[in-house]
């Protein structure tokens, strides 16, 4: 049967029951968007110049969880062929792109609607998402979608460049903090394509609830406006600039920081006038290492805020709590009630 919400979103004209947000998550009155989050540009680094994007990388951490980047090194063209044959997966013909649906497991491509733990949800997202690693790329090419056709050639290298791009921006914040001798090497990247139709209501839908990612740093190319930045006890808009990543700053980074940078809580909400997409790019630490707050910034006067985990004790937190991220932030959280 038909599962995915883009192949039957435009034959319906009201939102289906299962789509309903409990109230308290519904979205609210229009949240405008909000011009004081940090846009800065990567372009000339220059000695003098890196200090500088150093100090407003660390500070929009600090302050916001959520800045964007320009002159990051993407080109244009790589950017729109990117984001036109992820909005193209989701049109090919309903039998090719349901059969991604079938579970592959952690290290094939899937294809699902709502979030991945779904099944345990008394309502739905309004999204559909296509998810696959990507790095090693010889190793994972062969898991891409092989449709649209040109897919692979054109994901491979974004997602090379990408992947770039993230090390670069770790690279700005280790040094920000203090840290050196990072070896990037086996950092992950994992690639979500997320498609939100347009929704017959979207004062009763979501496309995502508030939640915080749980990675290093994300990296988010967006179309049309969608994603909001919780902050002081508000939601704010995040403006899609054209040809700008928007980079969220994760759990695993929170916690390697020692609580100095802020994760993001962000969510997404539905528009009723078209879909949108979204292309989230996460970046991680090798999933067989420990996240534990940096050495360098532990001291007396600054004792451990988390405890060490590895990403996957993470991840199967995460699930045990049902997908709230908030109750698996207090859990490695140390002195929190709902901690270990
Ligand atoms: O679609 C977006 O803008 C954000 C998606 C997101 O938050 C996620 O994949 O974790
Ligand atoms: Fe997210």
């Amino acid at each position: 049967m038909a599962s995915l919400v883009s192949t039957w979103s435009s034959n319906v004209r009201s939102l289906p029951k299962n789509f309903v947000v409990p109230l308290e998550k519904r979205p609210g009155k229009p949240i405008p968007i909000c011009k004081d989050i940090p846009v800065i540009d990567l372009g000339d680094s220059t000695k003098h110049r890196r200090a500088d994007i150093v100090q407003q990388i660390i500070k929009a951490s600090q302050d916001f969880g959520l800045f964007q980047v320009i002159n990051h090194g993407v080109s244009e063209k790589m950017m729109i062929d990117a984001i036109t044959v992820g909005k193209e997966f989701f049109q090919i013909p309903v039998e090719e792109k349901e059969k991604f649906c079938a579970e592959s497991g952690e290290n094939g491509c899937r294809v699902y609607t709502s979030s991945a733990r779904h099944m345990t949800q008394d309502f739905k997202y309004w999204k559909d998402s296509l998810v696959h690693r990507c790095h090693p790329l010889e190793e994972y090419i062969k898991i891409f979608p092989d449709k649209p056709a040109q897919y692979r050639e054109i994901m491979g290298p974004y997602s090379v460049k990408v992947r770039k791009l993230g090390i670069k921006i770790l690279d700005l914040i280790y040094e920000g903090l203090g840290l050196t001798e990072e070896n990037f090497d086996n950092y992950d990247l994992l690639l979500m394509i997320h498609n939100y139709p347009a929704c017959p209501d979207p004062s009763l839908a979501l496309g995502i609830d508030g939640h915080r990612d749980g990675n290093l740093v994300t990296i988010l190319q967006q179309d049309v406006y969608g994603l909001q930045l919780f902050k002081d006890g508000q939601w704010l808009g995040v403006e899609p600039l054209p040809y700008a990543f928007v980079i969220n700053i994760a759990f695993a980074l929170e916690v390697i920081s020692n609580g100095k940078l802020k994760s993001a809580v962000h969510r997404v909400i539905t528009n009723s006038d078209c879909s949108r997409t979204s292309l989230a790019n996460f970046v991680n630490i090798a999933s067989d290492e420990m996240i534990e707050p940096a050495k360098s910034l532990i001291s007396p006067s600054s004792p451990p805020v988390f405890r060490s985990f590895q990403f996957k004790e993470y991840l199967q937190v995460l699930s045990r709590n049902n997908s709230d991220s908030e109750a698996t932030f207090q859990y490695f959280k140390i002195g929190s009630q709902d901690s270990k």
